[in-house]
């Protein structure tokens, strides 16, 4: 039970330090608006909030430096619409929609064939007349973002020199990432402004803003609104709430977001993004856009079924070490990734595994994410052929063509629990991807011999016992 508590306590110790890091990566780059929002130096202050909420804005981040290509699915849509008698409409081309020609343009030098499914029925909704209340929910990729630009860019009028669409993002990167798919789709409309309130850009006192679109951290926005009136709310068309599921797991932006919305016109129109659903989104989705027409996207269910999955018995960490390297020839013939459990461990593992004369990628918590984003890049491109990481660093990282997974140590919660949804996501595959894959779990104690029967039992799926002494074994796994 000793060794268990300990582990316990390292877990939480790490996965704290992963978040410090992000509060660090951000400290080093950005001071708080004069508003106070952005973070709380004081890190023990408020301290599983914000590490959620750092961990999070960092993981969306992540994704959206590495991600290249739409993510796409075979779900079905989920449409609620407000006026249920009112037509469904839904559109397979850009053209269908009657945009502006220079946004058309610019759609398509972007290299949109067509709307993804969620613009499919987002699209005609946002830009119906008059203009539609909208939630919408998919996870990462399915292009939310773009949707609501094309929606921001359409509306605006540039001939009156004032901003018309607001939107807000939960952190200074993201406003940054989004402002980018707004210049790249205004590209062919030169005379449509972007301005971005964030901390650190200062205006002078007294001054209005000429831009036609403003995209900024709530903070901020608030500030330029309420106090310093660089923003009449009162002429704003398009109001966009991107990523809610982060935003409310900020303090503070979730009260500063409504106290927003509050100053707008009645008829502005509301929008708001998420990838995530639980209740405390959808809670806060209906404070901020009233009347609205709910679009739903389900993630694509990840399976067990078509990967072989084995474990591998070990008394300590060395032999553990000594089994991986006995695997080793086998799992590299794809690309592998390998999970530890504390970060300290996955940099012993990158070094031992370096001395043995292995090229190997670390990816971790200590890194800002523009170098993690790189790390990722590099293995994506094949570059290195392993990954090591840990559960926290990696969570939500989608790395399409690994067919190997290692898990060094088992995925248990925060209370030591088998953390089954984290297995499925690093093992399993969607049907999209209906590729074969190879799981291999080092057991070195009772303890994870308990947590890899109940993952077992959860999925209702057989793991076999690999022994990797016997090269005739590795080379069936290889196989
Ligand atoms: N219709 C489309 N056709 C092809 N690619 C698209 C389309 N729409 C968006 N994309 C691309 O797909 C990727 C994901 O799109 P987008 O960023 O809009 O998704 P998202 O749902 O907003 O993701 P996140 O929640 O991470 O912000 C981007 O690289 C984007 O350029």
């Amino acid at each position: 039970m000793a060794t268990d508590s300990w582990a316990l306590a390292v877990d939480e110790q790490e996965a704290a330090a992963e978040s410090l890091s992000n509060l660090h990566l951000k400290e080093e780059k950005i001071k708080p608006d004069a508003n106070g929002a952005v973070v709380k130096t004081n890190a023990n202050a408020e301290k599983a909030d914000e590490e959620e909420k750092e961990d999070r804005a960092a993981q969306s981040l992540l994704n959206k430096l590495i991600r290249s290509n739409l993510v796409d699915t075979t779900n079905q849509v989920e449409v609620l619409q407000r006026d249920p008698n009112s037509p469904l409409y839904s559109v397979k081309s850009f053209e269908e929609l009657r945009l502006k020609p220079q946004l058309l343009q610019g759609v398509y030098a972007m290299g949109f064939n067509r709307p993804s499914k969620i613009q499919e029925n987002a699209l005609p909704l946002m830009l119906a007349e008059p203009p539609q209340n909208l939630i919408a929910q998919s996870q990462s990729g399915t292009g939310k973002t773009a949707a609501f630009v094309l929606a921001m860019l359409s509306q605006v009028e540039p001939a009156n020199g004032y901003p018309q669409c607001l939107c807000l993002s939960p952190t200074y990167e993201l406003a940054l990432q989004t402002g980018k798919v707004i210049e790249q789709m205004g590209k062919f409309y030169p005379e449509l402004k972007l301005a971005y309130a964030v901390r650190g850009n200062k205006l002078e006192r007294g001054q209005k803003i000429s831009e036609h679109i403003v995209i900024g951290t709530p903070g901020t926005v608030l500030d330029w609104c309420a106090k310093l009136k660089f923003i009449d709310p009162k002429k704003i068309k398009v109001f966009v709430l991107d990523e809610a599921d982060v935003m409310i797991a900020t303090q503070g932006h979730q009260d500063q977001s409504i106290r927003i919305q509050r100053m707008l016109p009645r008829n502005c129109q509301m929008l708001l993004f998420s990838a995530t659903f639980e209740d405390s989104v959808w809670k806060f989705a209906q404070k901020v856009v009233p009347d609205p027409n709910i679009i739903k996207l389900k993630r694509e269910e990840e399976t067990l079924d078509t990967i072989k999955q084995y474990y591998v018995l070990c008394n300590n960490r060395d032999e553990k070490f000594q089994a991986l390297c006995n695997l080793y020839g086998a799992i590299t013939i794809a690309q592998a990734m390998i999970f530890c459990h504390t970060r300290k461990t996955a940099s012993w593992l990158a070094a031992e595994l370096s001395k043995e004369g292995h090229q190997v990628a670390l990816l971790s918590g200590e890194m800002m994410v523009e170098q993690r984003a790189a790390v990722i890049e590099r293995f994506r491109e094949g570059k290195e052929k392993v990954l090591v990481t840990t559960n926290v660093c990696a969570r939500g990282i989608d790395v399409e063509q690994v067919s190997v997974v290692i898990n060094f140590d088992l995925p248990v919660d925060k209370d030591g629990n088998p953390d089954n949804e984290t297995y499925l996501h690093r093992i399993g595959r969607t049907g999209r991807f209906g590729k074969r894959g190879l799981a291999v779990n080092m057991v070195d104690s009772k303890h994870s011999m308990n947590i890899l029967n109940r993952i077992q039992e959860h999925f209702n799926k057989k793991i076999e016992r690999l022994d990797t002494d016997d090269l005739d074994e590795i080379e069936k796994i290889a196989n």
